[in-house]
């Protein structure tokens, strides 16, 4: 195998390689691609991070899992099958970690700076965002991946060389108003949503402890809220029934909840006029030659094809009483949906199909709902496998043929809809950084090694001493973390406050619900009254590890870069794809993120009727992030 990569690539090419070490973080669909890609290019040492482990529906394309390996950790069975490629000379050297990436505790920045190029193969927002404001830090190249369906995109990355992951705006929830949701469905997901987010959240999820008073109808018609709440106390006495294991007749409680939810409430809607002068207004379904009794249906239904109203309800019947069936065996305890939970899934299914009938909306399988209501586009194997080949591709053209990241391309697989040259892939130059993206423009971003022993004034004198008279009089600096402010001109009590404390002494409260230790950022920022200012400063601390009583506080004299002080009055801005606009300000938000504060939108906010205000969010179908749902209620 080298003997074949010296041909390719020469001797100092594939020296290059077999001295490389790689990160690859996540070992999923794209991750065992671009495992086996590494592997047989024959890098010296690679580094693989999943903390997740193996499920059955992982199978289909994460092709070096096997049904053996279910419930197993991806990083570990992904690395052990490769070591197994039997071929002469293979001397990649595989560690496997199971922790979150985002661990600072397990992946400080000592950890990220022994690696020569970072590959992503990550399935979420979160985890894309923290590797690569560590790229910000460490400076290495990020191959950043991803795919959805047949879309996916393999992206070389450089911290202020290239864009960064955050340049470009990511897309945003799709929202929906409540009273959709609740009165006037007009599409098969409004109805999907309803099922699964009010109907089954209400009949088996967590009851709405809300007092009246407090909850937001989404209407402020006094009769509309007067029938909401009237519908809502006979559900609340349908739930009853459910979690009453007194009440053995299933076929009744069924019956009750069916004439209520698609007969009655119906009705109901439909006396208000108003709603049906525009809309094409909902119809009285017949159930009258529904068994009730059935317990199970014969034979089983295709979830691939289309069903009549009657097999539609009849399945209905069946899973809500399994459902009953199931809640009471676990004593009440709460059902959750679970796209893979076959009778969740056919609740929801059947139920909004029902719905769909009822408001004359076109219905889906129960395959495309499982999709909709897990929000999950199918990973297709071959778009995995061709996007972990072009960022394998580049990362071996950076390490072989004397590349710099800027010679190399990224790579889009679109489906080909709506393109005028039919093209499925695309490769196009590199982007430079978005001069508004404050994650790698918008501030100086600098590492400083801190003993558990250093002051707030010792880091403060060592800054003063290191940049002169570059580093502004007048400042505030703030804990990112906390979103805290640690000092400023008449704020001064921290000083002889050891860091690591002012930093740690609240960490019990902070700690995500999995003691997640997250990497501490301090921000400063220049508040002389100068027109030209620095840029905020955005200070990663490593803590020193070894020794518990230090005091020294060590970094690397970068640039201060120095920017205009926004104007007052700015001329109006065209909108752009930039994530942020040009008359913002710096604002750090709850995960210690700097934003910007955009005085237009908050104005704009600030105005709209509180009525739109309360809207049931969900994600993007489009979306390549999490898999659920993420419905709010504000
Ligand atoms: N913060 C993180 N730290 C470590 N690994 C992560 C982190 N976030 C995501 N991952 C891993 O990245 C991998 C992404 O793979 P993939 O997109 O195939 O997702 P999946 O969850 O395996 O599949 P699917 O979402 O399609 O069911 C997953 O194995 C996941 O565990
Ligand atoms: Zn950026």
């Amino acid at each position: 195998m080298i003997s074949d990569l010296e041909t390719v690539y020469g001797k100092e090419g594939a020296s290059n390689i077999s001295n490389a070490k790689i990160l690859m973080v996540g070992a999923g669909g794209i991750g065992c691609e671009l495992l086996k890609n590494l592997v047989l290019l024959g890098f010296k040492e690679i580094h693989v991070v999943d903390m997740d482990t193996i499920d059955l529906s992982n199978l289909n394309r994460q092709f070096l899992f096997r049904f053996k390996d279910i419930k197993n950790f991806k990083s570990k069975v992904a690395c052990n099958l490769v070591e197994q490629f039997k071929f002469a000379n293979f001397k990649t050297n595989l560690i496997s970690y199971t922790e979150n990436i985002m661990n600072f505790e397990v992946f400080d920045i000592e950890w990220f700076e022994q690696f020569d190029i970072i590959m992503n193969a990550l399935d979420n927002l979160e985890a894309r965002r923290y590797i690569n404001k560590i790229c910000q830090y460490v400076n290495k190249p990020l191959m950043e991946t991803g795919t959805s369906g047949f879309d996916g995109y393999a992206m070389p990355m450089q911290s202020k060389i290239t864009e960064c992951f955050d340049c470009t705006a990511k897309e945003t929830p799709v929202t929906f108003p409540v009273c959709t949701i609740r009165s006037t469905p007009s599409q098969p997901v409004h109805c999907i949503v309803w099922a699964k987010n009010f109907l089954f959240q209400q009949l088996f999820g967590e009851i709405d402890e809300h007092k009246d008073d407090e909850k937001d109808y989404g209407t402020e018609d006094e009769e509309e809220i007067a029938r909401i709440k009237s519908e809502q106390n006979e559900l609340n006495e349908l739930v009853k029934l459910v979690r009453n294991s007194e009440i053995t007749d299933l076929s009744l409680i069924v019956e009750k909840i069916l004439n209520k939810i698609f007969l009655d409430d119906i009705k109901q809607l439909l006396k208000i006029d108003t709603l049906w002068k525009t809309r094409t207004p909902p119809t009285i379904i017949s159930i009258d030659d529904i068994d009730f009794k059935l317990s199970k249906i014969e034979p089983k239904l295709d979830m691939n094809k289309d069903w009549s109203l009657k097999e539609t309800i009849e399945q209905f019947v069946v899973t809500t009483k399994h459902l009953i069936k199931r809640q009471r065996q676990l004593n009440g305890a709460l059902l959750e949906f679970d796209k893979d939970d076959l009778d969740t899934l056919l609740f929801v299914a059947t139920a909004a199909n029902i719905r769909s009938e009822i408001f004359s909306i076109v219905q889906k399988t129960v395959f495309d709902i499982k999709q909709i209501a897990g929000n999950i586009i199918p990973a297709i194997a071959t778009t995995n496998a061709i996007i972990a080949s072009f960022s394998t591709l580049n990362a071996l053209k950076l390490l072989t043929a004397d590349k710099q990241i800027t010679d190399l391309k990224s790579t889009y697989t679109s489906w080909a809809s709506g393109t005028s040259n039919k093209k499925y892939m695309s490769l196009v130059q590199f982007n430079k950084p978005n001069p508004e993206c404050t994650v790698c423009s918008k501030v100086n971003n600098m590492i400083i090694k801190i003993g558990k022993k250093a002051t707030l004034s010792q880091l403060i004198k060592s800054l003063k001493e290191k940049f002169g008279d570059k580093f502004p009089e007048d400042f505030t600096i703030m804990n990112l973390n906390g979103s805290s402010i640690v000092y400023d001109f008449d704020f001064e009590d921290l000083l002889n406050k050891n860091l690591f404390d002012i930093f740690h002494s609240n960490s019990s409260d902070n700690n995500d619900e999995n003691t997640l230790q997250k990497a501490d950022f301090l921000l400063i920022l220049d508040e002389d009254m100068e027109d030209d200012i620095n840029k905020p400063l955005q200070i990663l601390l490593q803590w020193d590890k070894k020794d518990g009583t230090s005091n020294a506080v060590e970094f690397e004299r970068i640039e201060l870069i120095k920017y205009k002080r926004p104007q007052e009055e700015q001329p109006v801005e065209e909108e752009s794809e930039n994530p942020v606009s040009n008359d913002t300000e710096f604002v750090v938000d709850a995960n210690g993120d700097i934003l910007l504060s955009d005085s237009d939108k908050e104005e704009e906010e600030v105005e709209e009727p509180p009525s739109k205000k309360q809207k049931i969010e969900t994600k993007h179908i489009n979306e390549n992030d999490d898999s659920d749902i993420e419905i709010i209620l504000d």
